[in-house]
């Protein structure tokens, strides 16, 4: 039995989610996905900002199946701090099918970065969302970047749209190839040729390391609708954000579920229902191959990739 008491009003991952209608492409990765705990075997941090419901490595790599993916890159969620047990346990019971990017402090050793770098960790998520995390000096993660650069890692960064004017200089200035989660959370009731907009395109158009993961329709829709009862054509909003970054930069896009779907408010999506958002945002079959394999394939199992 876990000690933990969720989040007031905390949702869980959708049981049983339905068949996709779109069949992702052989080898599809799904580039954005947590493990929570399970908090009985892998507490919770003591500075976490939310208490989730579990979420194991078997309901994740069982949800793999389900819905056509070969692999998962797990991304070290916020609610386990730079404890990256639960993430690199996920990684060396996945038989090779997942990478992971992890959470660390300057306090981190070179023995533990390769240790996890064997373990399959590819990338340092560095979070600048004030409801998830505290506040991290940019020394501190400049220090880390340059650390990380030598393993041959990337950065992944999460922030919200209005803060990218005051983060662009930092961002800029990470010498690795850099990850933004869900589009930099674009707000999707302003036009998408807009100046908010505008301005994620032009750091992703000047700084051809910088790629975008097209993720998190369900987070990011104000509109609607839902995808919930066969809905098959949810978060329409969204699909105009989506697919602007999806042709613009076609090799440089990843798509994850997001399962288990942290701090959703108002609705648990079905992650069925989530498969079949793509074909809405990578309209072509060669657009859907860059985005569910051959970019992440290049970014996390660059080893296999021939040519
Ligand atoms: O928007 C969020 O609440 C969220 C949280 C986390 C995390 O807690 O790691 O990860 C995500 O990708 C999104």
């Amino acid at each position: 039995m876990s000690e933990f008491t969720k989040t007031p009003g905390w949702l869980d991952w959708y049981a049983g989610p339905s068949q996709p209608r779109f069949q992702v492409p052989e080898g599809a990765v799904d580039a954005h996905c947590h493990v929570f705990g399970p908090g009985a075997e892998f507490p919770y941090a003591p500075e976490r900002k939310y208490t989730p419901c579990d979420a194991s490595k078997a309901q994740l790599y069982a949800l793999r199946d389900h819905l056509g993916f070969a692999r998962n890159v797990v991304v070290q969620a916020t609610c386990h701090g730079a404890d990256n047990r639960a993430m690199v346990d996920a990684l060396v019971h996945s038989g090779g099918k997942a990478r992971g990017v992890a959470t660390v402090r300057r306090s981190v050793t070179d023995e533990e970065l390769q240790a996890m770098h064997d373990a399959g960790v590819r990338g340092v998520r560095f979070n600048f969302v004030k409801r998830l995390v505290d506040f991290t000096p940019k020394d501190e993660l400049l220090e880390i970047a340059g650390r990380i650069a030598k393993l041959g890692w990337h950065v992944v960064i999460y922030f919200e749209a209005v803060d990218l004017p005051e983060l662009w200089d930092f961002f800029t200035a990470l010498p690795t190839t850099v990850v933004v989660d869900h589009m930099g959370r674009p707000d999707v009731s302003k036009p998408v040729d807009g100046p908010e907009f505008e301005l994620f395109l032009k750091f992703m158009r000047e700084h051809p390391n910088v790629w975008s993961k097209v993720s998190c329709p369900e987070r990011l829709s104000v509109a609607g609708p839902k995808a919930l009862d066969g809905e098959q054509a949810a978060y329409r909003d969204v699909v105009p954000f989506a697919r602007k970054v999806v042709e613009e930069f076609p090799d440089r896009v990843l798509w994850g579920t997001d399962w288990p779907h942290p701090n959703l408010k108002d609705h648990m999506p079905d992650d069925g229902l989530l498969v079949d958002f793509i074909p809405h945002i990578a309209t072509t079959p060669e657009l859907q191959r860059q985005l569910l394999v051959d970019n992440p394939m290049r970014l996390y199992w660059p080893e296999e990739v021939k040519g």
